[in-house]
């Protein structure tokens, strides 16, 4: 569906992409991951030939890219991360608008842009401006926008960036919609969580380069860490971590409700050894068990960053 290789980019002395490689096979979720300024943006509008590139080759649906190709562009739904919509148009008027970039028929664009509102449940704000929109409520028209001429391939570039907890649910629910109804999706975020949930493989980007790709599980597999440890300490967490401090291999402590996870700098640590020291320094727990490395410790690994909000 996607095929890029080797592709460079440069903003004057700024390589924006470095051999960036990148596929994308039909009907799955493929996320781009990578820090704020690792070149995501700058792929999406290169593939979608909104920005000309040095070197390589990018391919759409088999075919190299050509921005005057209109019959791959209508194949095409884009979802921007800066929301992209008209404010003297209502919601309506706005996916018809979007719509109508690629469908002329009338009749066939009424029923797209009927779909579309139900589709991210926009019904009873069909004729609100988009400023008496909340900011979910916003995104959710802006996807619409991008989606509503029902394109085999979607991008969607931070799509759940500042919107209330409901609102992402919906969104994450309605791009597995999307997929089961065939398209395919490139999603970039920086919600690891989410990439977890909702993509089928991932494509680790860093500096302009794709550092590694493939499912949770490939990736999983090709890491040196063995995962954490969840941990559910008794103790305080400052008295844990006043402890945990102390043993020299932990490279990272995390606290996510009431465990601690705690990865090692090696996956040669022992269990024995570091139970006996959390032992002899008086700490207790109710529950251990052994994690695999999550989308997050993956990245920390790949790139040496934490990817946050
Ligand atoms: N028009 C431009 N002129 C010069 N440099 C640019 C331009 N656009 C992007 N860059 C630089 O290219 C690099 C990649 O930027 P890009 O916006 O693609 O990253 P990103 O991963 O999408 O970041 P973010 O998550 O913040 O959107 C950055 O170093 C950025 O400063």
């Amino acid at each position: 569906m996607i095929h890029v290789e080797n592709v460079v980019k440069r903003y004057k002395e700024v390589i924006a992409l470095d051999h960036f490689t990148f596929n994308a096979e039909k009907n799955e979720i493929i996320g781009l991951l990578g820090p704020n300024g690792c070149g995501k943006t700058t792929a999406i509008n290169c593939m979608l030939s909104l920005l000309t590139f040095d070197s390589g080759e990018i391919k759409l649906f088999g075919k190299p890219v050509n921005p005057n190709d209109n019959d791959i562009k209508r194949r095409i739904g884009v979802v921007p991360q800066e929301l992209a919509l008209f404010d003297k148009l209502n919601v309506y008027e706005n996916i018809d608008f979007f719509c109508g970039l690629y469908v002329t028929d009338k009749t066939k664009r009424k029923q797209l842009v009927e779909e579309a509102i139900q589709f991210v449940d926009l019904d009873k704000y069909r004729s609100f401006m988009p400023k008496k929109l909340s900011g979910g409520l916003k995104r959710r028209l802006n996807i619409a926008c991008g989606i509503a001429h029902q394109p085999e391939l979607i991008f969607l570039d931070e799509p759940t960036v500042a919107v209330d907890a409901q609102s992402r649910n919906f969104m994450i629910e309605g791009i597995k919609r999307m997929r089961e109804n065939g398209a395919t999706i490139v999603y970039t975020t920086h919600y690891l969580d989410e990439a977890e949930e909702l993509c089928d493989r991932h494509v680790i980007m860093d500096n302009g380069k794709s550092v590694a790709q493939g499912t949770l599980t490939e990736l999983q597999n090709s890491m040196t860490t063995e995962g954490s440890l969840k941990i559910n300490f008794v103790e305080t967490e400052e008295a844990v971590n006043a402890v945990l401090k102390k043993y020299p291999s932990i490279s990272r402590i995390e606290k996510k409700n009431d465990n601690f996870y705690i990865t090692f700098i090696s996956s040669d640590e022992k269990l024995s050894d570091f139970l006996k020291f959390i032992d002899e320094e008086g700490l207790t727990y109710t529950e251990l068990t052994s994690e695999k490395p999550s989308l997050s410790d993956i990245f920390l690994e790949l790139t040496g960053k934490e990817l946050r909000d």
